[in-house]
């Protein structure tokens, strides 16, 4: 499984119905480059919308409370999500970090949920700017995995991000040496935290990728795909990063 790569596009907070053309364009684009696994996750607002008219691709979302249910105003559970049609969730961006104040712990407990769904998980991890100027990139990120690991996990159904925090929205990427070391530092955590399997793990670069940088970003060793925001809002843009994958 680890040598398909696995393109996953975050619509974060943008696209309302009108939108879902861009899926549309999308899912064609993937079926004609049937060599990688591709991923939308829209707002979940357009989850079963887009997972009814695009069967073809799959749906992911971007957030899922770790309560089955309950008094949690706003929030979606495993259950619900999938029942709208996503097949995967992204848990843990640094934008939920950040804005809703997301911990580690958090995050695993919702892998567990996600997880006890038959879900997906594309666990996020990635380090500030100060971290990185500080030397503590790769110890942050490596704390974040750890504190962030579900029980128990075993290769099938997980996913990680890496996504540099200041490499977000920015249009600056890492060297290509740097994605490299940190790749191969994630790569020998999930080793430690699994009893097997960490080899099936996929772990995505996230930051900036384009059209004209998926290529180079992509050849980088452990690295087995993307998690793409601006670029993936539609078919023109996503397209050649989907191409650029289907190269590998
Ligand atoms: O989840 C996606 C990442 O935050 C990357 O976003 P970006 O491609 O707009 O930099």
């Amino acid at each position: 499984m680890a040598n398909r790569k696995f393109i996953v596009g975050n619509w974060k907070m943008n696209g309302l119905r009108s939108a879902l053309g861009d899926i549309g364009g999308i899912a064609k684009i993937a079926e004609q480059n049937s060599g990688v696994d591709v991923a939308i996750c829209p707002p979940a607002t357009l989850i079963a919308s887009a997972a009814a008219e695009f069967p073809d691709v799959a749906i992911g979302a971007q957030d899922c409370h770790q309560a089955s249910s309950g008094a949690h105003t706003g929030c979606l559970s495993s259950d619900m999500i999938k029942e709208a049609g996503a097949s995967l969730s992204i848990l843990g961006h640094s934008e939920r970090r950040a804005d809703q104040h997301e911990t580690d712990a958090d995050v695993k407990a919702k892998a567990e949920a996600v997880r006890s769904a038959g879900l997906g998980a594309i666990i996020c991890v990635g380090e500030t700017e100060e971290e990185r100027d500080a030397g503590s990139a790769v110890s942050v990120v490596c704390g974040q995995l750890s504190g962030s690991f579900p029980e128990g996990a075993d290769g099938d159904w997980l996913t990680i991000a890496y996504e540099p925090v200041w490499a977000i929205g920015t249009g600056r990427v890492p060297e290509a040496s740097d994605v490299e070391e940190m790749h191969a530092a994630i790569r020998s955590k999930l080793g430690e935290l699994m009893a097997d399997g960490s080899e099936n793990v996929r772990i995505l670069y996230g930051g900036s990728m384009n059209g004209g940088n998926a290529a180079e970003l992509l050849a980088v060793p452990n690295v087995d795909g993307g998690l793409v925001g601006g670029a993936s809002l539609s078919a023109e843009k996503f397209g050649p990063i989907i191409e650029a994958a289907a190269a590998f």
